[in-house]
């Protein structure tokens, strides 16, 4: 069934210039596109939304830190299966324990700096979007 996802190329992904191989793996999936794409630099106020649910772990501030810390790359991809789809593209949180072949397994080594975000579920898909892109959803 078709859906929507918000994913974030996160700013280690653009400093490294890994964004094109990134997109290009999410556009060559079939019957996936893009529906809404923006470089943007997200302030404190819309990641510590984005982020509500690890409000006082102790990655957050770092992880807050390093969100703001330059351009991201901001998209809603749309298509068959997309949440659960870009989540196994991106491989788990743990870059290190992500399988060669997935995003975080072919380029990460570090958990906060682990290229990617996407949304986890529908409720989050549709959150998600509200936020970064409240005219879209
Ligand atoms: N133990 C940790 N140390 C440092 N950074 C972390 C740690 N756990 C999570 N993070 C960072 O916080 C982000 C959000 O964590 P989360 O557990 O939500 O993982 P995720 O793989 O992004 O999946 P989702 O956001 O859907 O839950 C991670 O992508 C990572 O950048």
């Amino acid at each position: 069934m078709p859906q929507r996802t918000l994913v974030i190329l996160k700013p280690d992904a653009v400093r490294r210039g890994l964004t094109g191989e990134i997109i290009g793996r999410i556009e060559r999936k079939a019957d996936w596109s893009l529906a809404a794409v923006e470089l943007r630099t997200l302030d404190r106020a819309t990641l510590e939304q984005h982020y509500a649910e690890h409000e006082g772990r102790p990655f957050y501030e770092p992880l807050v830190e390093f969100m703001a810390s330059g351009p991201s790359v901001v998209m809603v991809v749309e298509g068959e299966r997309v949440i659960e789809g870009v989540r196994a593209l991106a491989g788990p949180t743990d870059p290190i324990a992500a399988a060669p072949g997935s995003v975080r397994g072919d380029f990460g080594t570090i958990v906060r700096e682990n290229l990617i975000h996407a949304s986890d579920s529908e409720e989050s898909a549709e959150r998600e979007m509200k936020i970064f892109f409240p005219s879209f959803a």
